[in-house]
């Protein structure tokens, strides 16, 4: 339903042209989450603001249900978005924040008395409905910035690093109900995010960007245990990257364990130990220099001389794209099948 092929997006003019967004193409089809990820500055709000037409582009195209969308204004392109700051009318009431889309689209008085307090149910703030938004909680806020977003049963609600204002305590519980309200309504969406835990967790599929280019792209299962290069398994699960046997190996910090059961890695020294909670993370150099991180539970023995083992082993070539013709079996993660997963020794 919404493609967008082969985008090019630069800043600036002449010889101060530079080139941001580098053919970059996406897919979101009918009632599903996408996820832009990616680190700050790799383009993800650039190509956001331009599938909402707030942004010219060089080349590419956008198209909804098949017709191009770089003539179609903003606002007939009825985009649902939610800002990272949530850029509500702080001395206006809640009820007036999510009233102005559909004052904006002309809507009569009773109609948008009807939608507005339909959604505020939806959202929890029916109750608030007269409060002033500069009284509410950050996380009151967010739901009236999602209320306002969906009330005009927006054609893509575009989420724009929407957690980021919210306390970690908050974020998990906010990141589930926005999920599960997007997919009961079926409104197709892209959020953005440089965060590799709500894109795994919220969406169906993610893109990851860097330098403006497509970097991989998945659904949060294969772009997790397949990466497609290096960059990605870095990325996507804080992947180790090392120099084995003349080979370039990737093997998760869930993945190094203690037990012989799997290939030597080498001899590790403890030089860090970072708790989190119940896990530790744990850097052991080993002894060309290189250095490994593995995640352990801090309850556990933990060693500072070791043979330090690699369960699953990631190949990539020379230029760090995974190598795709190996074809082994492994036990995964997830259940205790025994899959065939290309790229995995
Ligand atoms: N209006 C602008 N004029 C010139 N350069 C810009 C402009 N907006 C963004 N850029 C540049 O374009 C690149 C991509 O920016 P963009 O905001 O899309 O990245 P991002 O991935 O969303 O970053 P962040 O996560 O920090 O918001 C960056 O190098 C940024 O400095």
């Amino acid at each position: 339903m919404l493609e967008v092929k082969n985008l090019c997006i630069s800043y600036g003019k002449k010889k101060d042209k530079k080139t941001v967004i580098d053919d970059i193409s996406l897919t979101l089809d009918k009632g599903q989450i996408i996820s832009l990820l990616g680190s700050s500055g790799c383009g993800k709000s650039t190509t956001l603001n331009a599938i909402a037409g707030f942004l010219e582009v060089d080349s590419g195209d956008i198209l909804y249900n098949g017709q191009t969308w770089l003539d179609t204004s903003t606002q007939k392109r009825n985009i649902g978005v939610v800002f990272q700051d949530y850029a509500l009318y702080a001395n206006k009431s809640v009820y007036q924040n999510i009233e102005m889309p559909l004052k904006m689209l002309g809507m009569n008085k009773k109609e948008r008395k009807e939608k507005v307090e339909t959604i505020a149910e939806r959202v929890g703030m029916a109750s608030f409905l007269n409060k002033q938004v500069s009284l509410l909680s950050g996380g009151q806020k967010q739901r009236v910035a999602i209320a306002r977003a969906i009330v005009k049963n927006p054609t893509v609600l575009l989420l724009d690093e929407p957690f980021s204002a919210l306390d970690a305590a908050l974020r998990k519980g906010t990141r589930d109900w926005v999920h599960d309200l997007v997919k009961e309504m079926g409104i197709p969406t892209i959020m953005v995010t440089h965060d590799q835990e709500e894109a795994l967790s919220m969406s169906d599929y993610i893109y990851l960007l860097h330098d403006g280019k497509m970097a991989c792209e998945g659904n949060p299962y294969d772009l997790w245990n397949l990466p497609c290069n290096t960059y990605t398994a870095k990325f996507v699960g804080n992947t180790n990257i090392i120099n084995y046997n003349n080979k370039t190996i990737g093997v998760k910090p869930q993945d190094v364990l203690y037990q012989k059961t799997s290939k030597l890695l080498g001899i590790g020294i403890l030089i860090r130990m970072d708790y989190a909670g119940d896990d530790a993370i744990l850097i052991y150099q080993l002894e060309d220099g290189q250095e490994i991180k593995m995640i352990k539970s801090a309850h556990s023995d933990i060693k500072e001389v070791v043979e330090l083992y690699g369960r699953r082993l990631i190949e990539f070539d020379e230029n760090g794209n995974l190598i795709k013709e190996r074809e082994v079996k492994l036990t995964p993660m997830l259940n205790s099948l025994t899959l065939e997963i290309e790229g995995v020794i």
